[in-house]
C-alpha cells in the first residue's frame, strides 16, 4: 500500500506555512513526537478538526495526522536500528524532516547522533532541511544548546539563523532548536525556520 500518496499537502499551521510539503517526524523513542503532533493540534483550536490515522507497515506503525490542510507523518518505531531502513523508503517521499531529541536523556544522545547522522550523510537527503529539536528543557538537568551541539557534532553543519538561501548551501540546511514542546515553548521559531527552506 502506498500510504506517502497523500501525505503531500498545504500546510498552513498558523499561518506560518503556505506551501506545499511533506514533513517527516522522528526521533528516538519517548523524544516527544506524538506531544508535538498533539500540540500542532492544540494551535489548531477546534476550528478545524484533525483526524488521525494509523496504518501498520511491516511491523511498524505510522501515524498520520492531517490538521486542516496540514499533513504530518511519523512512525512508532523508536530509535531502533532498522528503523532507518523504513525511514530511508520515505525519504524521496518528503521535503523536509523534524528530527526531535530528549534533551533530558543524555543516556542516549550517542544513539540519537547515531540516527542523525545517517541522516544527514544520505545521499537521498543531500538537499532537504533538517529541524532538530533539543526538546524538555523545562526539565532540570536539560542539555544545554551548547552541549546538544557538541554531542551531536553539529558545530561544522549547522547553517546559522542567518538567511542564508537555500542554493547558497552545499548541502541541506541543518539547525538546532531548542524547546519545550510540552509548554509550548521554542518550536514554533523552529518551524518558522524550517518554512524558509521550503521551497
Ligand atoms: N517535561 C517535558 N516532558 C515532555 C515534553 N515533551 C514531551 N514530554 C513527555 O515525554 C514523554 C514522551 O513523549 P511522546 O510524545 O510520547 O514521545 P514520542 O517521541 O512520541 O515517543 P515514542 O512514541 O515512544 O517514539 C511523555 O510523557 C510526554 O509528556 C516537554 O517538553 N517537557
Ligand atoms: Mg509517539
Amino acid at each position: 500500500m502506498f500510504v506517502w500518496d497523500f501525505i503531500v499537502s498545504v500546510l498552513s499551521w498558523m499561518g506560518l506555512f503556505k506551501k506545499e510539503v511533506r514533513l517527516l517526524l522522528l526521533g528516538l523513542d519517548n523524544a516527544g513526537k506524538t506531544t508535538l503532533l498533539r500540540m500542532l493540534e492544540w494551535h489548531n483550536g477546534t476550528a478545524q478538526p484533525y483526524l488521525s490515522t494509523w496504518f501498520q507497515l511491516d511491523f511498524f506503525f505510522v501515524e498520520e495526522i492531517t490538521i486542516g490542510k496540514l499533513k504530518l507523518v511519523t512512525f512508532d518505531i523508536g530509535g531502533h536500528q532498522q528503523a532507518c531502513k523504513v525511514w530511508r523508503d520515505y525519504y524521496p517521499a518528503v521535503n523536509a524532516l523534524v528530527f526531535v531529541i530528549d534533551a533530558c536523556d543524555k543516556q542516549h544522545l550517542p544513539e540519537s547522533k547515531l540516527e542523525l547522522d545517517l541522516i544527514l550523510s544520505d545521499e537521498l537527503l543531500k538537499y532537504h532541511p533538517v529541524l532538530i529539536l533539543g526538546n524538555k528543557v523545562d526539565l532540570p538537568g536539560a542539555a544545554s544548546k551548547q552541549q546538544l551541539f557538541n554531542d551531536l557534532g553539529l558545530n561544522y553543519s549547522v547553517s546559522g539563523k542567518d538567511k542564508t538561501t537555500h542554493s547558497q548551501l552545499e548541502s541541506h540546511p541543518v539547525e538546532l532548536y531548542m524547546c519545550s514542546i510540552l509548554n509550548r515553548h521554542g518550536y514554533e521559531e523552529g518551524f518558522e525556520w524550517l518554512c524558509q527552506y521550503i521551497d
